[in-house]
């Protein structure tokens, strides 16, 4: 995939279209692309190198953007094996590197590479601030610890305004893939999903971003950015605030033989019918769980529909309340809506994870369904539609 930055600033990253689960998780299903960029200035610095998948193609570029140069530096912005896993090949093609990182990069990068031939001259530790001069450019470095790993950094080219945001601003897809729903949805996807526990720490960089004069974005996955920035910078800023970005309901249900799941589709369509303009149902056993991960943290409120099962609630509806749980999600109204045959449970046990939670508004009534809906649990269900609604 050929992206253009500038004269002085190649893209030499490379697309993977065969990967089955990106971190054994996530599907992907028009792939990932792991970024690395090559600047050439009177020092050629290489910013991370990617994945082992990727590194033969990768490698194919990177000699062919150099074209006959050698790489002085490799800026290590973070260690995670989709970005450092080719420093091992790069160190064999130019032993003479020398390896740009921080404190926490070089106390973890022998854990990944014990043996790398990588000796104490060869390697600068950089802190907070302080800068590299590569001729006319400058690599100017900003720690971002726990954006979502400890040693993460960015660096900031002063010249050409270029921020490397490390994986902040990171996107699921391959490059060559023209994604019609737009950079958010899967951004969007990849943030709550990857990063979305570390609010904190995304604030805090983007802080230190606000301080920056930024023209353009390069990510370690997705497309680079470089055209209302604002945009982007604005969605992250929501995103880790918790803060909905969009008024509507996700209805995510999880059931065994189907009636919970009658029951979640004829509450979303009295939603509907009461003028929820978005709302999103979700088939907790079916669904890919990123996704509804995704919409939970989207809108600003939920209703959960669960069968109990085994005196607490059906397996992926605990699955889904112990993912949003990790993910630190927050600042929303819920309503609950259990079904049970003999003891119902699963709405007292799904009200226990949600009270874990920082606040988090359960609605009355919850609304109890005896093994399949009927007439009767009709005006209980208008009810939590009117309140959920109008909330
Ligand atoms: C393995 C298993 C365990 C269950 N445990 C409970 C339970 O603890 N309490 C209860 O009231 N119903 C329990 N049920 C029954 C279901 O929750 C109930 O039939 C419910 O109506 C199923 O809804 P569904 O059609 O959406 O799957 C259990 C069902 C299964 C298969």
């Amino acid at each position: 995939m050929s992206v253009t930055i500038s004269e002085a600033v190649k893209y030499i990253g490379v697309d993977d279209k065969t990967i089955d689960l990106f971190e054994s998780q996530y599907v992907v299903p028009h792939g990932v692309s792991y970024n690395s960029y090559l600047i050439l200035d009177e020092k050629v610095a290489l910013m991370d190198t990617v994945d082992t998948r990727g590194v033969e193609q990768w490698e194919k570029n990177l000699l062919a953007a150099l074209d006959g140069r050698k790489v002085d530096y490799l800026i290590v912005s973070h260690l995670e094996p989709d970005h450092a896993g080719s420093i091992g090949r790069l160190v064999e093609l130019f032993p003479e590197v020398t390896l740009v990182g921080n404190a926490k990069t070089f106390h973890m990068l022998p854990q990944f590479f014990d043996e790398l031939p990588v000796d104490e001259n060869h390697k600068i530790t950089v802190a907070e601030g302080e800068s590299l001069s590569l001729g006319t450019h400058t690599l100017n470095f900003y720690m971002a610890p726990m954006v979502h790993w400890p040693e993460v950094m960015v660096t900031y080219e002063s010249s050409e305004k270029i921020l490397f945001s490390a994986d902040g601003f990171g996107k699921f897809g391959a490059l060559d893939y023209e994604d019609p729903e737009g950079w958010a949805c899967e951004a969007r996807r990849y943030y709550f999903n990857i990063v979305g526990k570390y609010g904190a720490p995304v604030q805090a960089l983007l802080k230190k971003a606000a301080g920056l004069d930024i023209q353009t974005i390069c990510p370690l996955h997705g497309p680079v950015l470089n055209e209302n920035l604002g945009y982007y910078i604005g969605l992250y800023d929501t995103w880790s605030s918790y803060k909905p970005e969009d008024k509507g309901v996700l209805v995510a249900y999880a059931s065994i033989h189907g009636n919970t799941a009658k029951a979640a589709r004829k509450f979303a369509e009295m939603l509907r019918a009461k003028g929820v303009e978005k709302v999103s149902v979700m088939d907790l056993s079916r669904d890919d769980m990123a996704e509804v991960v995704e919409d939970a943290f989207r809108y600003d409120r939920m209703v959960l529909a669960a069968a109990s099962y085994d005196g607490g609630v059906f397996p992926c509806m605990q699955d889904f309340l112990h993912h949003l749980q990790s993910k630190a999600f927050q600042n929303r109204t819920v309503g609950i809506i259990e079904n049970g045959t003999w003891g119902p449970t699963a709405g007292r046990t799904m009200k226990g994870i949600l009270e874990t939670m920082k606040n988090i508004t359960i609605v009355e009534p919850m609304v109890t369904i005896r093994s399949a809906m009927k007439e009767s649990d009709l005006p209980a269900m208008e009810a939590l539609a009117d309140v959920i609604a109008n909330a």
